[in-house]
């Protein structure tokens, strides 16, 4: 899709090149991974020169910048939200208690927990074509995704609900894509930059903010989602909602900031720090180590 949108844009022709990573090979828990499992054997083809960009899922990439790489383009992201994938067409209230939902992701299992439904989390691992097969199977009532990858697929006619963020709010970044490319190539990152997209990349800012911010001060999964609409005044604002969550969805600390695009990255850090102030970093017990899939902020899913 990137690469299309490139030569539309600019008559450049992309050759893809396939990797396949850690990540992608190992069904370990994610947690114990690492951080950057689906991104580092990217960067590393980026810095030998394999490759001039990489694209990868914003979601996965880790908090700190990458020395001598640069995002050129943040492209649209179509929808950050989750979706359940449920037996016989089934919505999240309409599962019965003691449904067993498929997700390893901390951020999803707390949420889930703590609707108070009564339903059962698995961890699962696998390509989405695997995981979408355990409900088929029967082996699982449901599984949680994100709804990004399942339309990339074309798979979106499987979703039986689109989760609100008011039942399940997304992980930062979750949808978008980052396209990155060496610091050095003043040509490409002038080409990519035609991809960038004004509104995505100032929520994924503030998104990505509030993230790198709580991972400082707090070791509990966390959500957040941006979101860009017309102010009052014919101008845009940027609307953040964040969540920090004990891991078994019992405990939340969930709070929201308006600001406007230029501000995006100081929404991100104003909100972690009132998250904090809320009690944030009491949440989660000191021995959890994870990441975005298996969730917890710190680590690249
Ligand atoms: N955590 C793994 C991951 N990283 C990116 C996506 C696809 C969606 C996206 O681009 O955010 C997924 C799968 C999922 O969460 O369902």
């Amino acid at each position: 899709m990137v690469a299309d949108a490139l030569t539309r844009a600019t008559g450049r022709l992309v050759q893809l090149v396939e990797i396949v990573t850690p990540g992608d090979r190992s069904l370990a828990p994610v947690a114990q991974l690492g951080v950057g499992v689906f991104v580092s054997a990217l960067r590393d083809a980026l810095a030998d020169k394999e490759i001039d960009f990489a694209v990868h899922s914003y979601k996965d990439l880790p908090t700190a910048p990458m020395d001598g790489l640069v995002i050129a383009a943040i492209p649209e992201r179509a929808d950050a939200r989750d979706v359940l994938i449920a037996r016989d067409g089934l919505t999240l209230a309409e599962l019965p208690a003691g449904s067993t939902i498929g997700t390893g992701a901390v951020r999803r299992i707390a949420q889930l927990h703590g609707l108070g439904l009564s339903l059962n989390t698995v961890p699962i691992r696998g390509n989405i074509d695997t995981r979408l097969r355990k409900v088929t199977d029967g082996e699982l009532d449901a599984v949680v995704l994100a709804r990004a990858g399942l339309v990339r697929l074309g798979r979106a006619d499987e979703i039986t609900e689109t989760l609100d963020p008011m039942l399940m709010l997304p992980a930062p970044a979750q949808g978008a894509l980052a396209v990155e490319c060496r610091a050095d190539d003043l040509d490409l990152i002038e080409a990519l930059s035609v991809l960038d997209h004004r509104a995505t990349r100032a929520a994924v800012t503030a998104e990505r903010a509030l993230l790198a911010a709580l991972e400082a001060g707090c070791s509990a999964p966390v959500a957040g989602m941006a979101e860009v609409a017309d102010d009052d005044d014919g101008g845009e604002e940027i609307y953040l909602r964040g969540a920090v969550f004990s891991e078994d969805g019992q405990q939340a600390v969930r709070l929201s900031r308006t600001g406007t695009l230029a501000d995006a990255e100081q929404i991100g850090r104003l909100l972690a720090a009132d998250l904090l102030e809320l009690g944030a970093d009491r949440l989660f017990g000191p021995t959890h180590v994870g990441s975005e899939d298996e969730n917890v902020p710190g680590s690249a899913r």
